[in-house]
């Protein structure tokens, strides 16, 4: 979506499959209009100028503004829900959730539960260290949440829901993480009508840049709906899409930050090779993702145009491209993000 295109609101999943965003501002790494300002008015100005005029620019700071007084305001009534969230499961999704979630400042440490098997007092302590209450049972974290985030492994989660199926959950709002797990089978798995969300988000939520899709069941209304959107996006991006658009989603964002740290510790690695320290190389490699990943959501430019720009004719750039290309990049990460797509698809009908 253009970043420039900031007017649509609300969340449908539309019948020709359509996804729209809550309407936040894409740019996941900037929660700060000054920096918005920033980055758009000076790094990236040149770009900018190509294709756009100053009114439409001063158009995009407007919007930009208003639609984070929005999410101020947003978010502030969503705190004074005093959601109580629990996590069946504590381990790294969850544990990222969660933080992300206490960092925004959305959800009190105090409102969230969590429980795990125990085992890993690793996990534990993790929560336990950020407030969070380590329940004593699946049971008890039902007991105490409105909403009931699902993070067990795939394999588990049947074994989870039936556990507690016998609670009463009316009132409650089941989100599943699992990868695969569709929505008819944790629908089959609980009472009739009750109320199921699946979102797909990625680890990088837990410094407020995560990347989530979520597909609502069934009885899950668009209140429910919405509100999963407004958390998830208070520690990233989220949008809605149909469910069967998931198992891409899990391929390309759920699993794509394990990719992009392959890439930064091998780009690292190039820098050593070059004699740079390691820090400094691995500093450099993350921070040169980071930035050409904003200026793609910044800009709203082809991210072959912005390849194009650092590509002088004869230069470095393009001698360093041609051995990308004999090393089969693209088609490699095209490949990953099948690959783990279709490993999605198989753990929905194991
Ligand atoms: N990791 C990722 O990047 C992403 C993961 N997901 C999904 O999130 C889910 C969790 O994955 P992840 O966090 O990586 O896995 P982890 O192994 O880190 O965490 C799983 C957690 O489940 C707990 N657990 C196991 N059995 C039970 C049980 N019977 N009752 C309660 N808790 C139990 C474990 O307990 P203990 O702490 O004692 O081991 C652990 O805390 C998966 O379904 C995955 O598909 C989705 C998107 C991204
Ligand atoms: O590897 C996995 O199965 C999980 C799901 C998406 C990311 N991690």
């Amino acid at each position: 979506m253009d970043c420039m295109d900031n007017t649509k609101k609300g969340v449908k999943v539309s019948d020709n499959s359509e996804i729209i965003s809550n309407g936040k501002t894409e740019t996941m790494l900037c929660n700060n209009v000054k920096e918005k300002y920033d980055i758009v008015g000076s790094k990236s100005s040149l770009l900018l100028e190509e294709r756009k005029s100053n009114a439409t620019f001063e158009r995009f700071l407007q919007s930009v503004i208003s639609k984070f007084n929005e999410e101020t305001s947003d978010n502030t009534s969503l705190s004074q829900l005093n959601l109580k969230i629990g996590f069946i499961g504590a381990g790294k999704m969850a544990q990222a959730i969660c933080k992300g979630f206490i960092i925004s400042k959305l959800i009190k440490a105090e409102n969230v539960s969590a429980s795990s098997t125990g085992m890993n007092t690793s996990n534990v302590e993790s929560m336990k260290n950020i407030g969070v209450r380590m329940a004593n049972s699946n049971a008890d974290v039902m007991h105490s949440s409105d909403i009931i985030i699902i993070a067990v492994k795939p394999h588990i989660v049947s074994t989870v829901l039936q556990e507690i199926n016998c609670i009463e959950m009316k009132s409650k709002l089941f989100v599943s993480v699992a990868a695969g797990i569709t929505l008819e089978k944790i629908e089959e798995l609980l009472p009739k009508n009750t109320r199921a969300i699946r979102v797909m988000p990625n680890t990088p939520c837990l410094v407020q840049c995560g990347a989530s899709v979520c597909s609502p069941g069934s009885s899950a209304t668009k209140e429910d709906c919405d509100m999963i959107v407004k958390l998830m996006s208070s520690i990233g991006i989220c949008h809605v899409a149909p469910e069967r658009l998931l198992n891409g989603v899990t391929g390309l964002s759920g699993s794509g930050p394990a990719y992009v740290f392959q890439m930064v510790e091998a780009m690292s690695d190039g820098g050593v090779k070059q004699g740079l320290p390691r820090d400094l190389a691995t500093k450099l490699a993350a921070q040169t993702l980071m930035g050409a990943a904003k200026m793609v959501l910044e800009t709203g430019l082809h991210p072959g145009a912005l390849k194009d720009a650092v590509t002088s004719p004869g230069g470095t750039t393009i001698s360093g491209l041609h051995e990308l290309e004999k090393g089969g990049l693209r088609a490699a990460l095209m490949c990953a993000v099948e690959a783990a797509a279709k490993r999605a698809s198989e753990l929905s009908h194991s």
